[in-house]
């Protein structure tokens, strides 16, 4: 039922309301009124709530009910705010002309909007734009559809974390999750902590191909979309996607590197590269980014085509100037295929496919892109240079493509031509210089005549309306004459709109050629991108071999903010452990090594002046304090799974970043984490770069450990940082210092160093009793659990420990 008041039955209009939004539980039904689409009843207060607008009063005779709207024309800033809000919209258009309809106007749901099945150009992101469904069954199946696009794809991951890496990838803007898994509380409420996104509800029903789980998540997604397509439905065909099949790049890993999202603000490494000129590249390197290539034989074609681009500088700006100008035509394709293309759209079109011949001109036909000129001469000839918006606006067709419209539009031309010339004569006839002909909505055409010349109308004329000093007229004639310019007007309209669904039908035919152009047309615009970076910032290309051999190499987003100290890396499978005070440089040195070895999977030239890389078959990190606080985890749990993944995946392939593992707990702990798992990663022989302030460990005794320092000296006013790399551990940590330089008091600075002076002291102090100890001892005296018992004693001792707290 409606809210409100009253006792009378729903005025038609609001009953009309109520069953259109009956049918669309699920959503928040916006129903055209002329200019405005309202709400009523509790709707309308959810509206007023949700936008802050002023809510009315709908009142009839004896019924009143809250209604509030948004007017049409600001229709999509409304709508994306309420999608961002979690509302799902359905839109219920008046769907005939008030002016032809008997009685209530028709209304029908044209649109049903929601965040993850979007097509209007408007309201989605520059983004791909994911709906995803996960089910589960012989693992968890995951897949993903772009409506907008059509891509559609999915992967079978055994375990949890895997299937997050993959959302978080994906970054999917509407997730369905299958029964089983909604039914889950637990489960949804750590999915909702770490995906905002709305969630929504279909049928699982399987389709298509691949395991039940993949099975199940494919058929959600469709069912959903096709709900909210109203039917038509354009996409592609499946793809199953292996994540082995790319470069391991967790979660984890794409938050510590900053790949998509800055952790305190900052650019990011995709905000630094994306120099692309249209939406698809823009979001091709976006793919490129999230799934990095294993294989080097695809990785050095694309390095190819970079390069050309690189070395031709002249053809690099002709092709980026031109696909500047070009529309989204991958979603143009989509929307034409579901037949809901606008005449903007084709217009848009039509400025695309007019740069093609000169894209080719310049690229040389090596570029393959399909042949459109006849779609082009056809949008050429039948659309007018600006087309409106929508079809009903009418005026979209081009004089002399349509004869039938041709002779109509005459027709209509020569009704107007009576009405303009029906003045001159109608004076001449009456010999009334003041008459005049004029217009208005409620009576149509009619003469004007002015009180003076009251006495020389003629008796035809037949009065209409009569003002304080002025009278108006009609003629049967002319009554006759406006009611054919309407007729001529709706079949004009008539005929505007066969046309062009005519013609947008023709275009839906070359939408397949139209795709592939859109294709070959990202990878141009990425190439071109990528190649503007390299030369604009001093990149080179990556060669890959045996070893990691970095010369000069450079963080790619460090550098663009401030002046940059460049250093050298080589490598083999060793572990380096980093060594130096806080804010030396360690951590920018550890991701710019990540980033550079990121860049070169992606086919990109690197920030170095040169670089012999491995190819890596995963990038782990474990860097800073990433706590997931909404996940409800300490920042030490975090960093322990973390740790664990790492060991449960790195191979001697891999390149792991590990930044001051074991800070989360007591030192001793953390030493001793530090230590075994340096051991092990030194033991599986990974890519490890080990940045830490537990000196312990540069002692280590392992065969391929290999000691670096980020230099500081200490100086007059303090510490002085040259962010320079250099061979051997460092001397010392300067943590005291760095805390002076960072504003502490000097009473508890002081107090820190004469502690730690203390502290040292000690430990010598200790390591002396130790020492001595042991030298008293006679070994061949003592009882095995004597012996045992005093061992557990001296390392008590050795590590400052009380007595009877070291156990085995
Ligand atoms: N090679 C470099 N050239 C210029 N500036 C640098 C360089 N490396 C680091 N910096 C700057 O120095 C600052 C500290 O860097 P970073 O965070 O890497 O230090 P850190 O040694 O890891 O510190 P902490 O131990 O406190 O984590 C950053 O603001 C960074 O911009």
């Amino acid at each position: 039922m409606l809210k409100g008041e009253g006792s009378g039955p729903l005025p038609p209009l609001l009953q009309q309301y109520v069953e259109l939004r009956d049918r669309y539980p699920d959503y928040l039904l916006l129903f055209q009124v002329g200019d405005f689409y309202e709400c009523f009843g509790e709707d309308a207060e959810r509206l007023a709530r949700a936008l802050g607008l002023v809510l009315t009063h709908k009142t009839s005779k004896d019924f009143t009910t809250p209604m509030a709207g948004i007017p049409i024309r600001a229709f999509d800033a409304y709508a994306e705010r309420l999608l961002k809000m979690g509302f799902r919209l359905a839109v219920a258009d008046q769907v005939e002309p008030a002016e032809e309809a008997e009685g209530l106007v028709r209304r029908e749901v044209t649109q049903l909007l929601t965040p993850g099945t979007l097509t209007q150009e408007a309201l989605l992101p520059r983004e791909a734009n994911y709906l995803a469904a996960v089910a589960t069954g012989d693992g968890w199946g995951v897949a993903f559809l772009d409506v907008s696009t059509g891509e559609f794809k999915g992967t079978l991951l055994q375990g949890k974390s895997a299937l997050y890496d993959e959302l978080f990838r994906h970054r999917p803007a509407e997730v369905l999750l299958a029964p089983e898994l909604r039914e889950n509380e637990a489960f949804v409420a750590e999915f909702r902590k770490r995906f905002p996104v709305m969630l929504s509800e279909a049928p699982f029903d399987p389709e298509g191909e691949g395991p039940l789980a993949l099975r199940r998540a494919q058929g959600a997604l469709l069912a959903y979309a096709r709900a909210t397509q109203g039917g038509a439905l354009s996409v592609r065909p499946f793809r199953l996607y292996d994540p082995g099949a790319f470069v391991r790049l967790p979660e984890a890993s794409l938050k510590a590197l900053e790949v998509f999202e800055p952790l305190r603000g900052r650019d990011t490494l995709f905000g630094v590269l994306d120099e692309t000129r249209t939406a698809p590249g823009r979001r091709l390197l976006q793919a490129w980014l999230r799934h990095p290539l294993l294989e080097r034989g695809p990785l050095e074609a694309r390095l190819d085509r970079v390069e050309r681009f690189v070395r031709e500088g002249a053809l690099r700006e002709g092709v980026r100037r031109l696909l500047f100008r070009l529309s989204d035509l991958e979603r143009l394709a989509t929307r034409l295929e579901l037949s809901r293309a606008s005449p903007k759209d084709l217009a848009a079109l039509r400025r695309s496919l007019e740069i093609l011949p000169e894209l080719k001109g310049l690229l040389g036909e090596e570029v393959g892109l399909p042949d459109l000129s006849g779609l082009l001469e056809e949008l050429k000839a039948a659309l007018v240079e600006e087309p409106p918006l929508k079809v009903s606006e009418g005026g979209l067709i081009r004089e002399g493509y349509d004869p039938d419209l041709d002779a109509l539009r005459r027709a209509h031309a020569e009704g107007v031509a009576y009405f303009l010339d029906l003045e001159a004569r109608e004076k001449e006839r009456t010999g009334i210089p003041t008459l005049k002909v004029g217009y208005n909505a409620v009576f149509g055409y009619y003469l004007e005549v002015t009180r003076p010349y009251y006495g020389q109308v003629p008796q035809e004329y037949r009065p209409v309306q009569t003002l304080k000093d002025r009278q108006r007229y009609t003629l049967p004639e002319m009554k006759e004459r406006e009611r054919e310019l309407y007729r001529l007007e709706a079949q004009i309209r008539r005929r505007e709109e066969e046309v062009f669904l005519a013609v947008r039908e023709k275009a839906k035919g070359q939408a397949e050629a139209l795709r592939e152009a859109a294709r070959l047309l990202a990878e141009l615009d990425v190439y071109a991108a990528l190649a503007e970076v390299a030369v604009r910032h001093g990149y080179t290309r990556p060669r890959f071999g045996e070893r990691l051999r970095i010369r000069a190499g450079r963080h790619p987003v460090v550098e663009r903010r401030t002046p940059f100290v460049p250093n050298d890396l080589e490598m083999a499978g060793e572990l380096v452990l980093v060594t130096g005070p806080n804010m030396a440089g360690k951590s920018t040195f550890l991701r710019q090594t990540a980033l550079i070895a990121l860049l070169a999977q992606i086919g990109s030239f690197v920030p170095a002046e040169e670089a012999e890389l491995p190819l890596f078959d995963g990038i782990y990190t474990r860097i800073g304090a990433s706590d997931d606080l909404a996940g409800g985890k300490s920042t030490f749990m975090v960093e322990m799974e973390e740790v664990a993944l790492i060991l449960k995946e790195a191979t001697p392939n891999s390149l792991v970043l590990l930044d001051e593992v074991g800070r989360g707990t007591s030192s001793l702990d953390g030493v001793a984490i530090a230590t075994a798992l340096a051991e092990a990663l030194h033991e599986r022989r990974c890519y490890t770069l080990f940045a830490t302030h537990y000196f312990e460990l540069t002692a280590l005794a392992l065969p391929r450990l290999k000691n670096l320092h980020v230099a500081a000296k200490e100086e007059e006013g303090g510490l002085v940082f040259y962010h320079q790399v250099l061979p051997g551990p460092a001397s010392k940590s300067y943590g005291v210092e760095v805390a002076a330089m960072a504003g502490l008091p000097k009473e508890v600075v002081d107090r820190a160093r004469a502690l730690l002076q203390a502290m040292a002291a000690r430990r010598e102090g200790v390591l002396e009793e130790v020492l001595e100890r042991l030298l008293a001892l006679d070994p061949d005296r003592l009882t095995p659990l004597e012996a045992l018992r005093l061992l557990h004693e001296l390392k008590a001792l050795a590590l400052g420990l009380p007595l009877g707290s070291m156990k085995g």
